[in-house]
């Protein structure tokens, strides 16, 4: 059966659908309908401009993998935009663009010294056979300092970063560790200080993956073919290493003892190491010590929880970028409605805009209560280490100051640990901090009561009943 636009599209549907939330399948690419194919080129018809970009910055990976499966590697897409005419005439009309490949951060030639021990340098990211070391940096182009807007909880992380770029290896800043929540920003910022540094050294071979990725590719090229140093020599040869949350290597000791290796001669060389991690060192746990020491030469910083001013900003540069209006009351309700994570915010917007452009109406405090509800639900309540101290002691019949005291009762060091155990769930406070606030331990007694719980749960069923009463009086 010969190929039509239609099977085309129906077919790369199929494997966008496998690969991206329900939601935004049905936001982004149901609307969309295949117009034409030609030789190697779909058209697809798009309903705004806001749309097209949309799908030109989030989904162009997805769409090329998509799209070459489909019609093979020369594939190209064709946006039509369908657009109404505002001038009055009920006729609307259309305008072609291609996709832009925007911005790209092009591949890096390395050169490799092959002796007779390493007489092939095996690339993870390519198939095995391919000689030439072209590197692809990984990066995204659209996470950068200008649309990176500063406030003060980032302004040590993006000042460290801009530093780096300016002089990647040669700061005090090496290696540089950002940490911080969920949807802060790290990621950007470590794509950020990359792609500055690609447009500065253009010659400097910059590499982002995330400890995930380097895991696999640890394990696809240690254990299944057998060349452990061929990766570790490959990752040796980079000026600039980004790993994005490297907690996940957490337990993973040999994974670790390759990236030891690595991190060794990078720093050794002068070259610049990035890290990027959910967590402060003193925090994460089951890393090697030598490692984590390691993390700690150069400078953590940490990306804070963003300022209502901040919020707003990043608010005002999102419209300003998607070309889109709102009246000054939703942006205020939405700055102060969602405060601790910069993707929910940008989430809400995109909502906004989406509806508005869909139904062509202007965004009323309304319908901004309804989206921006949908986002402060999903967040859990917050609740301080006080307020978790006063539910637990009550529960267990005994003070604040009971529950504090250096006693080794049983009774008592169970509560405390229950305690811990739920600061650390419930709160963004260290372990560190934690162990301040109940009693005056250190961290490592936290993360000892927090197994302890754990372990407990599993072994003792009076144990597990406490916890579960105290998770339904906290709301956990
Ligand atoms: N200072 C900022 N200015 C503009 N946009 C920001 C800023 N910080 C974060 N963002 C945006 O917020 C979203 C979430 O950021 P990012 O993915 O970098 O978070 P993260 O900290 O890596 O989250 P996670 O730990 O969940 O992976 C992104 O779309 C990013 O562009």
């Amino acid at each position: 059966m010969s190929k039509t636009a239609e099977t085309v599209w129906n077919n790369c549907l199929k494997f966008i659908e496998d690969n991206i939330s329900p939601q935004a399948y049905k936001t982004w690419f149901e609307p969309v309908i295949a117009v034409k194919l030609q030789e190697n080129s779909l058209s697809i018809q798009v309903p705004s401009k806001f749309f097209y970009e949309w799908l030109e910055e989030h989904y162009f990976n997805l769409l090329k993998v998509a799209l070459t499966k489909e019609i093979g590697k020369g594939a190209k897409l064709l946006y039509i935009i369908k657009m109404e005419n505002k001038a009055g005439s009920s006729q609307s009309f259309t305008e072609k663009i291609p996709s832009s490949h925007r911005g790209r951060v092009s591949s890096q030639d390395v050169n490799v010294k092959l002796s007779s021990k390493n007489p092939e340098l095996k690339n993870p990211f390519v198939i095995p056979g391919i000689k030439n070391l072209k590197i692809d940096s990984q990066l995204n182009a659209n996470y950068n300092f200008d649309n990176f807007l500063e406030g003060e909880s980032n302004r040590l992380a993006r000042s460290a970063g801009k530093a780096i770029a300016n002089k990647p290896g040669g700061t005090s800043f090496n290696p540089l560790l950002v940490f911080g929540g969920s949807g802060l920003g790290k990621t950007h910022l470590a794509h950020a200080i990359g792609v500055d540094i690609k447009e500065k050294y253009p010659d400097k071979t910059v590499l982002y993956i995330s400890a995930e990725k380097f895991t696999q590719q640890y394990i696809d090229s240690a254990i299944k073919r057998k060349n452990l140093n061929d990766f570790i020599h490959f990752y040796q040869l980079i000026d600039v290493l980004i790993v994005d949350d490297i907690q996940l290597l957490s337990g993973k000791m040999k994974t670790q003892e390759a990236f030891f290796h690595i991190f060794n001669h990078l720093h050794q060389n002068g070259k610049q190491v990035i890290l990027t991690s959910d967590k402060a060192p003193v925090d994460m746990q089951e890393i090697e010590q030598r490692l984590l020491s390691r993390f700690k030469w150069g400078l953590s910083a940490e990306l804070q929880v963003p300022d209502y001013y901040t919020r707003r900003k990043i608010i005002e540069s999102k419209l300003y970028r998607d070309g889109v209006e709102m009246p000054e009351e939703i942006i205020d309700f939405v700055a102060r409605s969602i405060k601790t994570n910069i993707r929910e915010l940008e989430g809400a917007i995109i909502s906004l805009i989406a509806h508005s452009s869909f139904s062509k109406t202007e965004v009323d405090l309304n319908l901004a209560q309804r989206i921006v509800s949908n986002f402060v639900r999903k967040t859990k309540k917050d609740v301080s280490i006080d307020q978790i101290q006063k539910v637990v002691s009550s529960y267990f019949n005994m003070d604040i100051e009971t529950l504090q005291s250096k006693t080794r009762k049983r009774h008592i060091v169970q509560a405390r640990q229950i305690a811990m155990y739920f600061a650390k769930k419930m709160t963004k406070s260290s372990l560190a901090s934690i162990g301040k606030q109940i009693g005056s331990r250190d961290h490592a007694t936290v993360l000892h009561a927090c197994k302890t719980v754990d372990n407990l749960q599993s072994t003792d069923k009076e144990f597990k009943k406490y916890v579960e009463d105290l998770s339904s009086k906290l709301k956990y």
